[in-house]
């Protein structure tokens, strides 16, 4: 009986043909590229970005390590990364304006996301081929969340962000379900390489979620800070990285 760590012991094989380009990388490019995920994280200024950004990288590490071997811990290591990622992002970041109403604070919410995810943890070893989808489902709560903020929002800047970020999601799940779903199809045409697209495209999507979930968490944990989302160095360059500031708004006396 195989290990758990043994190569290609995992239940799913992406479309990128094994050992091709390596004896000891079963998916060269997929591996190659895995780890930019994590490269989406933000600055460590705050125990909440800090663990945001610890575990962006350990999915960096993990993605890295299960194409790289195609076992069947790497693959539940990348999917419990990513589960407790979002779980991380929802118990520091959640607007309490839509907790449950037997929530009455963020301290409960805390609760009730480490128990819904110690739960998925122990659910998803039951089919780990299946827990992707789940995991891909999350992101349609998250355009939903933002849909709901951006009908009370009428910056521009935000409009605007929200879009190019769901721009992003569209083409990396596209990549994501098109390399899953007509493998046969690229395998023919020799391009077998759309889960390597997957995972800088929703690097790219994530790089724009950042600095909308700070926006609208300080809009409504700090109100007397003014957020204003930018993009560096300008905004009429081709290539730009969006960010968050904060503006204090100067005191009367
Ligand atoms: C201030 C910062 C707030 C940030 C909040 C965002 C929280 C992001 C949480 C998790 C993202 C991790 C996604 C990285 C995936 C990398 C690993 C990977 O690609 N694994 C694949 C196999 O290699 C696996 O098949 C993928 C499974 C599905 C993952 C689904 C992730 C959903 C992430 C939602 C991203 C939101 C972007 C915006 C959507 C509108
Ligand atoms: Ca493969
Ligand atoms: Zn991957």
């Amino acid at each position: 009986m195989p290990s758990i760590f043994s190569y290609q012991s995992a239940e799913v094989d992406w479309c990128e043909g094994n050992f091709e380009h390596s004896t000891v990388i079963a998916e060269y490019y997929n591996t190659e590229w895995a780890p930019r995920t994590s490269q989406a994280s933000q600055a460590c200024a705050r125990i909440e970005l800090c663990s945001q950004k610890l575990s962006l990288l350990l999915a960096g590490i993990f993605s890295t390590y299960f194409h790289m071997t195609l076992s069947y811990v790497g693959q539940l290591l990348d999917e419990l990364s990513i589960l407790w990622t979002l779980a991380v992002a929802y118990a520091f970041w959640y607007p309490r304006i839509y907790f449950p109403k037997c929530i009455k604070s963020r301290k409960h919410f805390f609760w009730l996301s480490g128990v819904t995810t110690v739960i998925s943890t122990l659910m998803s070893f039951i089919k780990p081929a299946f827990n992707a989808y789940v995991l891909n489902c999350i992101a349609f709560h998250l355009l939903y969340l933002t849909w709901r903020e951006l009908k009370k929002c009428n910056d521009k800047r935000v409009h605007r962000m929200a879009a190019v970020m769901v721009v992003w999601w569209v083409l990396a799940i596209s990549s994501w379900i098109s390399d899953r779903w007509l493998c046969g199809l690229w395998q023919a045409i020799n391009f077998p390489y759309f889960h390597s697209f997957w995972h800088v495209l929703i690097a790219m999507s994530l790089l724009y979620c950042c600095p909308l979930v700070i926006y609208f968490d300080v809009t409504y944990e700090m109100p007397s800070f003014k957020p204003k989302l930018g993009y560096w160095p300008s905004d009429s360059w081709p290539v730009v990285v969006p960010y968050v500031a904060l503006e204090e708004p100067h005191k009367q006396c």
